[in-house]
């Protein structure tokens, strides 16, 4: 049976000792907000921006959120932007994606101040950790590296298998995993073979945003499994890239969905906001 990899245990963990760290900060005279901004009213979206107001409380740092209508244009999003990164009492920033289709996510994503982006969205962040530079990091794959990191799995030397190379998901998560000395391979929808590629991964990270694609066919036995994916099935239950049930079997550990890679994504937000004071 497989071992458990407990984000909301882990992600708990995390966030207390954030909670401590802005106690102390405060003390300095030291404070911190982040602002969320929502264009539409997309249901899954509006969960994790509730989740995140209601992180920001927890740790004890301030939040705002500015909820546009789906009709607000770019350049209305991009005024806003430009009044937040002027305003000194906001110090992180995140416009929630994915945007409606008339609005450039990249132009966007660009607007916002890099000191402020606690996404690690900006090509200035996704710079610096291409090159090892000081940045933010983008929370997801930061968080499945923290999950790994505090469930004592080890990376260096592993064979690593990534599915997915989106921009916040699958890239970044491959510079990481290089940092932690793992020998990384990236997969996408036009690898060959894939099932062949995924059965040689020591750890496999899954973020392709399909339902319960990677079944024990793609896995070896005592394999790490993380699974980034996030799906809303009918009935509300909630389920992964995974197919759990018949892959938990055969690994030595796996993320489940809900309760894995997910609060791990909203502990490292607070992380990230939490630089901004340090
Ligand atoms: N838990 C969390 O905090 C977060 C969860 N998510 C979830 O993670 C999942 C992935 O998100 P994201 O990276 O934004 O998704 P994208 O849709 O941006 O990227 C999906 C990637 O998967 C690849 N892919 C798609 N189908 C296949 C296939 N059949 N075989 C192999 N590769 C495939 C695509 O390949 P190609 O490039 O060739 O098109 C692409 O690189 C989603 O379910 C999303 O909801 C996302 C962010 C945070
Ligand atoms: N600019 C931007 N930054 C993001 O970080 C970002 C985004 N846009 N768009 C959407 C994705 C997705 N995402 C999640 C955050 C929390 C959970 C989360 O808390 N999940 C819980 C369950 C939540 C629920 O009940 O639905 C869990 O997996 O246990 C999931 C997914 C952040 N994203
Ligand atoms: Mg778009």
């Amino acid at each position: 049976m497989a071992k458990l990899v407990d984000g909301k245990r882990i992600s708990q963990e995390i966030k207390d000792e954030l909670k401590a760290e802005v106690a102390d900060l405060a003390q300095q005279g030291k404070t911190a907000s982040l602002a969320v901004i929502q264009v539409g009213g997309d249901p899954a979206s509006s969960v994790y921006v509730r989740n995140k107001k209601n992180a920001c409380a927890y740790i004890g740092i301030g939040s705002e959120s500015y909820e546009l209508p789906e009709e607000t244009t770019e350049e209305e999003l991009l005024a806003l932007i430009q009044e937040l990164n002027q305003k000194e009492e906001v110090h992180g920033i995140l416009v929630q994606l994915p945007l409606p289709a008339h609005i450039d996510e990249e132009k966007v994503i660009l607007a916002i101040d890099p000191s402020k982006d606690v996404d690690g969205f900006h090509p200035q962040s996704a710079g610096a950790l291409m090159i090892g530079s000081k940045g933010f990091l983008p929370c997801t794959p930061a968080g499945v590296i923290q999950l790994l990191k505090r469930s004592g799995v080890e990376m260096e030397g592993k064979n690593c298998v990534i599915v997915g190379r989106s921009n916040i998901v699958g890239k970044p998560m491959a510079m990481l995993m290089l940092r932690e000395n793992a020998t990384v391979t990236v997969a996408h929808s036009r690898t060959k073979n894939l099932k062949e590629l995924c059965k040689q991964a020591d750890i496999l990270i899954v973020a392709i945003g399909k339902p319960k694609f990677i079944t024990e066919e793609y896995v070896k036995e005592g394999a790490v499994v993380i699974d980034v994916g996030i799906h809303r099935l009918e009935g509300k239950k909630l389920c992964g890239d995974v197919d759990f049930d018949v892959v938990e079997p055969l690994a030595s550990a796996i993320t489940p969905v809900p309760g894995g890679v997910g609060p791990m994504t909203i502990a490292m937000l607070m992380n990230n906001c939490v630089e901004t004071m340090r």
